[in-house]
């Protein structure tokens, strides 16, 4: 299938085919295949979605970071825009909650998972270590991987559409909006990479990007054995 996010020129691109083996496990997860089929056990999803509200917390204020180190004012309001984006997104993981009888106090008072610290924990961390191209490295796997999955599964015949309980979060993650975002983040990454990017900095480049791709694996699997 070919889809919009995969431009062979870009830096974005080089970063994920550098990782392949791990970005087709963060992708192709067995609890992504539990979504698109509808067979993903729900104590699953309840544990990952609530765990999500938690790790959007931390992830918005990754992304404010990105307003703080952006080189100009346009790049500051479009960070600010995505910081806007991800608070949005977490509209729906409450209408989830609130389905399940669970109130927004109720999620903000779960303990965190392990693997969802790990993962929030380290993006901050390299963008407060690095500089920008390096912050928007890290946040890279997380915004274009979860609209490549979404954009996969709404595209895929196979994938059950009525009757899913996941169908809703499939719409979001591979709806026009959420796509739009991550076609956004490899442009701005493009764009760092004309002032910031130099050969000698790929590999580190390239290390970020397949930690926080291999983390996505960790999150899902938290998800699925219900792990804190
Ligand atoms: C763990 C994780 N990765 C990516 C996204 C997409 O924003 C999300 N909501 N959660």
């Amino acid at each position: 299938m070919t889809t919009p996010f995969d431009h062979p020129d870009t830096l974005y691109f080089k970063m994920k085919t550098a990782c392949a083996d791990d970005w087709y496990r963060y992708c192709h997860h067995e609890f992504v295949q539990g979504i698109a089929d509808g067979t993903l056990p729900l104590d699953s999803f309840k544990h990952y979605l609530q765990q999500d509200y938690l790790f959007l917390i931390h992830f918005s204020r990754a992304y404010a970071l990105s307003i703080y180190k952006a080189d100009n004012l346009e790049d500051m309001r479009a960070a600010s825009a995505s910081v806007a984006g991800i608070l949005s997104e977490m509209n729906l993981h409450l209408e989830y909650c609130v389905q399940w009888g669970m109130t927004e106090q109720d999620v903000v008072g779960q303990p965190e998972a392990q693997a969802n610290m790990a993962y929030t924990r380290y993006v901050l961390e390299r963008g407060m270590a690095g500089d920008i191209l390096d912050l928007q490295t890290a946040l890279s796997p997380c915004s274009v991987g979860y609209a490549e999955i979404g954009y996969r599964l709404i595209n895929d015949p196979a994938t059950k559409k009525e009757g899913n309980p996941y169908w809703q979060w499939i719409q979001t993650y591979g709806g026009d909006e959420f796509v739009q975002g991550a076609l956004k983040q490899i442009e701005a990454i493009e764009k760092l990479a004309v002032s910031r990017y130099s050969e000698g900095r790929l590999e580190s480049l390239c290390q970020t990007f397949k930690e926080a791709t291999r983390l996505e694996v960790g999150f899902w699997d938290m998800g699925l054995n219900q792990s804190f």
